[in-house]
């Protein structure tokens, strides 16, 4: 194991593991990321994949947030991107300006494409150093988390060859070619076990699971596909790691979050369409995420603070019984076009109305 300087800040952590808080923790999906100018000045003469696969860049880029809002920030999280997997399973994926697959999977027969047998930690090693290098620059200041998409959107993505409305593609394969959609959600899964736990034994204190395309997904389609490979993931994550587990989160973008606290994470993440009052008969040993709606953050300092207000207030009531442990956050990531003011804002209102009754 590595070593590392001791955690000033464990918010985050007591928050995923249930234990007592002064306030909630707060941190922003894509904190790191184009609403920043000293992200796009980097960008400006670094592509995008290069920015992942150079730890001193990525770590670079990770901190940023963190030297910008200092202690209104309770978490770092690496700067990489979900595609990082199907490059490491062989497919060419570059940024253009979205994601975009030159040679997507057209027919389960393109599978055979796919090399047998991957050395995961060789492919993706570069993002393990980036892990090792931003947790030793951080030096404890606030933990640093770790991730990965979920077999299901990592599928959807190497099928439609980028985003997609519809997801027509993938969801015929899912309809037509049930048994080879599964298997080949279990391949991408068992890719993804390896590199959670290097992400882990890298020095990732946390480890989140982005499945953003779960709500494509009946109810039905959701445990019958996605749930299986992200149970998968939690379990033998966790079995692997042993007695160095650390807690994971799974946010699974516009799926019931009946159905995603199934799958075995500690902290299950919500989009704004929920509200957390309805939530409340989850178990309570799980922790909730979220859940803001990223665009009030364009409403103007006023709609912010009262939205704020509003998320805590619900959060904190839980719906009537004890409330679940809570780590604010957006309801998905925060968009190019917000003034790094307004997130300064975001993220007062969330210290000044998120405090008390958290013991
Ligand atoms: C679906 C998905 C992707 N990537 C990711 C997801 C899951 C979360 C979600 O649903 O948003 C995850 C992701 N992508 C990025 C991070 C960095 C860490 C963070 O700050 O949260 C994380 C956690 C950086 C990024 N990933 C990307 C950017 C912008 C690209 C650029 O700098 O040119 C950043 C900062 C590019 C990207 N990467 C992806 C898309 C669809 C795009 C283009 C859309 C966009 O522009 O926002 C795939």
């Amino acid at each position: 194991m590595v070593e590392f300087p001791p955690l000033k800040n464990d918010r985050l952590l007591r928050a995923a593991r249930g234990e007592p808080l002064d306030r909630a923790p707060v941190w922003v999906m894509r904190q790191a990321g184009r609403y920043l100018p000293e992200f796009r000045e980097t960008r400006k003469n670094h592509d995008f994949f290069e920015i992942c696969r150079t730890p001193e860049l990525a770590k670079e880029v990770t901190i940023q947030p963190i030297d910008r809002y200092g202690d209104l920030l309770d978490a770092a999280i690496i700067f990489s991107d979900i595609l990082v997997v199907p490059q490491a399973m062989g497919m060419e994926v570059i940024m253009n300006p979205g994601p975009h697959f030159p040679e997507p999977l057209d027919t389960p027969d393109d599978l055979k494409r796919l090399p047998e047998t991957i050395d995961v930690d060789k492919e993706l090693g570069y993002v393990y150093d980036a892990i090792t290098l931003t947790r030793k620059e951080l030096g404890g200041r606030v933990p640093l988390i770790g991730f990965c998409g979920a077999p299901w959107t990592l599928m959807a993505y190497m099928i439609e060859g980028g985003s997609s409305k519809t997801l027509q593609k993938s969801k015929t394969w899912l309809f037509k070619h049930p048994e080879e959609s599964q298997k080949l959600l279990m391949r991408i899964a068992d890719v993804c076990v390896t590199y959670l736990v290097g992400q882990a034994r890298a020095g990732a204190q946390l480890l989140q699971v982005f499945d953003s395309n779960a709500g494509d997904l009946s109810p039905y389609d959701f445990t019958t596909f996605s749930l299986p490979s992200l149970k998968h993931i939690a379990t033998k994550v966790k079995e692997r790691l042993g007695s160095d587990a650390v807690p994971m989160t799974l946010f699974a973008k516009g799926a019931s979050p009946t159905l995603a606290a199934r799958g075995g994470y500690d902290v299950i993440g919500l989009d704004w369409t929920v509200d957390p009052r309805d939530v409340s008969t989850l178990p309570i040993e799980i922790s909730l995420q979220g859940n803001l709606d990223p665009t009030v953050l364009y409403g103007g300092r006023d709609a912010i603070e009262r939205e704020v207000r509003r998320m805590c207030d619900a959060f904190l009531a839980g719906g009537g019984g004890k409330p679940h442990r809570w780590i604010a956050n957006l309801g998905h990531g925060i968009t190019p076009g917000v003034d790094p003011e307004d997130m300064r804002w975001f993220l007062q209102c969330v210290q000044k109305y998120s405090a008390g009754s958290l013991d």
